[in-house]
């Protein structure tokens, strides 16, 4: 079993352990967080029939009273909060106990704002159970609901006690879901280790088959934003560059409702190729570093141009002004996150409104 991530924040550090064979073993890493041998578990209905039981042997004689949601991303919402605090409050969970999401994003994200504010805080641990949580949403303590004025608007930064990354656990997931969250993996390579995009390049295909190369992908994208989250957890600076994509992403997203016409990984790694557009258009990066983002979306056989959404979208300009609930907006002026190069991104307010409105017209 390899050392864990650590990430560095005082107090508040915590491991983040990524590897085989980690659930079955859950018991023994979460014990001495507790107080007494219980912990309460929120997941979501297919993640539980698929995962609870093993989480529960694994956790031996510690109790797991769990509370089962409706998956998809339109769980991450006022009602599910409510019900997820009313739940723990019935189960009479202490200031003292701890609450363990077992799910991918959407329950990591709800579980944790969920427990930042029951009782004015209790711990928790991120069991991640799809590739997107492994890599990126279980680490870092950003928690939070979407609300009808856009994603992620309402939550709080809480970090967790323990995040326990079994990549075993992603045999059983559905190839959308999991390609969808390759593009959160892809993102690291592309905002700071143009090495690893280029291992992703060769390597990006066999992940779904081999758990071998799906912990090195986990445990390099995890070690990537450990470091940023360690320097900047508040997001004040650097930690932005973890929002590579988003800007586009999550207007994209609440262009869609929240639905299923786009993940939100789908929408981060097209995003992430509007990005490089965008940087290429202002000419800050080479015009060859989108198309070899393209080209390698294209043959993991992701979301690459507006046009792969079905549906209608709307226009340019009504997308743009979704922008405006972006958390990076200051002074009511939108920031992104550009990029130099494969590899080398960086935030910047200095970009013309049109040049967004033309680089979503180019890539419909
Ligand atoms: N907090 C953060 O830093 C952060 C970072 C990235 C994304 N996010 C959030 O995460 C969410 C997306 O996460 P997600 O892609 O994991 O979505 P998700 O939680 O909806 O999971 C995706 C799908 O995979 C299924 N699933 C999960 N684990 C499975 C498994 N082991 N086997 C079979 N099916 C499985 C789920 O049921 C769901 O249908 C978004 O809400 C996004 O905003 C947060
Ligand atoms: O951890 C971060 O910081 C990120 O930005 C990671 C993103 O992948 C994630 O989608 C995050 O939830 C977006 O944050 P937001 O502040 O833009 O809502
Ligand atoms: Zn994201």
């Amino acid at each position: 079993m390899s050392a864990p991530v650590r990430v560095e924040l005082g107090a508040r550090a915590y491991d983040v352990h990524v590897g085989r064979g980690l659930l079955p073993r859950a018991g023994a890493m979460i014990a001495p967080l507790l107080s007494r041998p219980r912990v309460f578990v929120l997941t979501e209905s297919r993640v539980a029939g698929l995962h609870l039981d093993d989480l529960r042997a694994g956790l031996g004689e510690i109790a797991a009273p769990a509370l089962e949601l409706e998956p998809g991303e339109g769980t991450k919402d006022w009602a599910n909060l409510q019900r997820a605090v009313e739940w723990l409050l019935d189960q009479r969970c202490e200031r003292g106990d701890v609450v363990v999401a077992l799910g991918g994003g959407v329950i990591g994200d709800l579980a944790g704002f969920a427990a930042a504010i029951l009782r004015r805080g209790v711990r928790f641990v991120q069991v991640p159970t799809s590739l997107l949580a492994q890599v990126d949403s279980s680490v870092g303590g950003k928690t939070g609901i979407n609300t009808r004025h856009g994603k992620n608007l309402v939550g709080a930064f809480h970090q967790p006690s323990l995040v326990l990354a079994d990549v075993d656990v992603l045999e059983t997931m559905a190839p959308r879901d999991f390609r969808a969250g390759y593009g959160e993996v892809v993102k690291y390579g592309l905002l700071g280790d143009a090495e690893f995009f280029a291992w992703l390049e060769a390597h990006g295909p066999d992940l779904a088959a081999d758990p071998e190369l799906r912990a090195r992908a986990v445990r390099r994208s995890v070690e990537m934003k450990a470091a940023i989250v360690a320097r900047d957890e508040t997001e004040q600076g650097d930690r932005a560059l973890l929002n590579l994509g988003h800007t586009f992403c999550h207007a994209l997203e609440a262009a869609t409702g929240y639905s299923d016409r786009l993940l939100h990984g789908e929408g981060v790694a097209l995003g992430c190729a509007l990005a490089f557009d965008l940087s290429a258009r202002l000419g800050l990066c080479p015009q060859e570093a989108p198309s070899r983002l393209r080209a390698h979306l294209q043959a993991m056989g992701m979301t690459r141009r507006l046009s792969d959404i079905p549906g209608d979208l709307p226009d340019a300009a009504a997308l743009l002004e979704l922008m405006g609930q972006d958390k990076k907006v200051v002074a009511g002026k939108l920031r992104f996150v550009l990029a130099r190069d494969i590899g080398a991104a960086f935030v910047t307010s200095d970009v013309p409104p049109e040049a967004v409105i033309e680089t979503l017209d180019a890539a419909r």
